[in-house]
């Protein structure tokens, strides 16, 4: 395994790129530590697969580096990156057998038949596949022939790095959790560096250690699952991770206070220096309570899910979700917000702009 660096990475798909929306990947540093389990989350068209495609030699990079373990690699072909990579959809030999599947990466490279078959097993035992090892490929659910995709790329244990790309879109709902979280167990038992590409956050938020979030070519946050979730770095990280994600409402600043609404609301801390910018205040719905005083707000739509209530409401034109337990207030009804104070950050130009610490009012 190793640990892979990407350096000043850009990628343009013009001849003679001009301005920064030319670029369907502006710069990019990132390192990739050995062993790390990472995904790399961001809507349609954010540059995953071109970042992807860099990685495992696909795509040349119009300008930058790539580094596994501190080799230069950028202008080497897949085939001699030494990496495994799981698409969308399976890629087996529907004629041999589960256990030839999985055998076949390790054959390819002359690995000896005692070898084979210790992975092999370890490899079967591990995405419980090990009933089906005599069984033709050709007439499997499509779960199981994903599975067995996943196991010839997990297989070798020399590989540079295993690179999963959104391979759970075949799977049926009812068996995407078990995948999800069987992904997980086999990270930690293989210990292999893995980059796991989509753009459902559940699933990047089971699998990862490390999410790295893209927006529009762009790395805007990277963090554990708790720290996006906790402090998002920018308002678009907010509004992605979260169900419903972030609240981001317009925010005036005047001597160091933010104000939503005619209102002073308090921030986690003090604000940095923001001056000529949007600044909005972000605040999660889990932290938004409904109560006898605070910003007075109107109901739009109570919506159960489940473990609990989405309340949503409307303020001086905005829209502010709230987080409730039990049955929430009926639609219409006239309710005041209140929003926790550790727990309500202030954005300037999409970016954190307040730190946490003593409050500010
Ligand atoms: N071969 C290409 N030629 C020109 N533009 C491209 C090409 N491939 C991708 N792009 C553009 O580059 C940007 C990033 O695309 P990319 O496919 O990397 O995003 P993505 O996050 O993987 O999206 P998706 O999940 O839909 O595959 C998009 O604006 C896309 O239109």
């Amino acid at each position: 395994m190793a640990k892979i660096t990407l350096s000043k990475l850009r990628h343009s798909y013009y001849p003679n790129p001009k301005s920064a929306d030319d670029y369907a990947l502006k710069e990019i540093d990132l390192d990739w530590t050995d062993g790390g389990a990472y995904a790399l989350l961001g809507p349609s068209g954010c540059g995953k697969s071109t970042l992807l495609n860099i990685i495992s030699g696909l795509l040349v990079p119009s300008e930058g580096r790539i580094l596994f373990d501190g080799q230069d690699v950028t202008e080497l072909p897949p085939d001699k990156r030494n990496i495994a990579q799981v698409f969308q959809f399976p890629v087996i030999y529907d004629t041999m057998t589960v256990y030839d599947n999985l055998a076949f990466p390790l054959r390819n490279r002359g690995r000896d038949e005692a070898t084979v078959r210790e992975r092999v097993t370890a490899i079967a035992e591990m995405l419980e596949l090990s009933d089906l090892l005599d069984r033709k490929a050709a007439h499997l659910s499509p779960d199981n022939k994903q599975k067995i995709s996943m196991g010839r790329g997990l297989v070798r244990q020399d590989v540079n790095v295993v690179m999963f790309d959104e391979p759970l879109t075949v799977i049926d709902p009812h068996l995407k959790w078990k995948l999800r979280s069987k992904l997980k167990e086999l990270h930690q038992r293989v210990r292999a560096t893995m980059i796991y590409v989509t753009h459902d956050q559940t699933e990047a938020l089971t699998f990862a250690d490390q999410v790295v979030v893209m927006q529009e070519g762009e790395v805007v946050q990277i963090g554990t699952p708790v720290e996006l979730f906790d402090r998002p770095a920018h308002t678009f990280v907010g509004h992605f991770i979260g169900s419903p994600g972030m609240n981001i409402l317009p925010a005036e600043v005047s001597d160091g206070v933010a104000h939503f609404a005619g209102q002073a609301i308090p921030l986690e801390g003090p604000i940095t220096a923001v001056a000529g910018t949007r600044t909005e205040i972000g605040i999660r719905p889990e932290f938004v309570s409904l109560g006898q005083s605070g910003l007075p707000a109107t109901v739009t739509k109570v919506s159960d899910v489940g473990r609990h209530t989405v309340v949503e409401c409307e303020v001086a034109g905005s829209r502010v979700n709230a987080i409730v337990n039990g049955p929430g207030p009926n639609r219409g009804a006239m309710v005041f917000l209140d929003f926790r104070r550790d727990q309500t950050r202030l954005y300037a130009d999409g970016w954190i702009a307040s730190t946490a610490g003593e409050s500010a009012t």
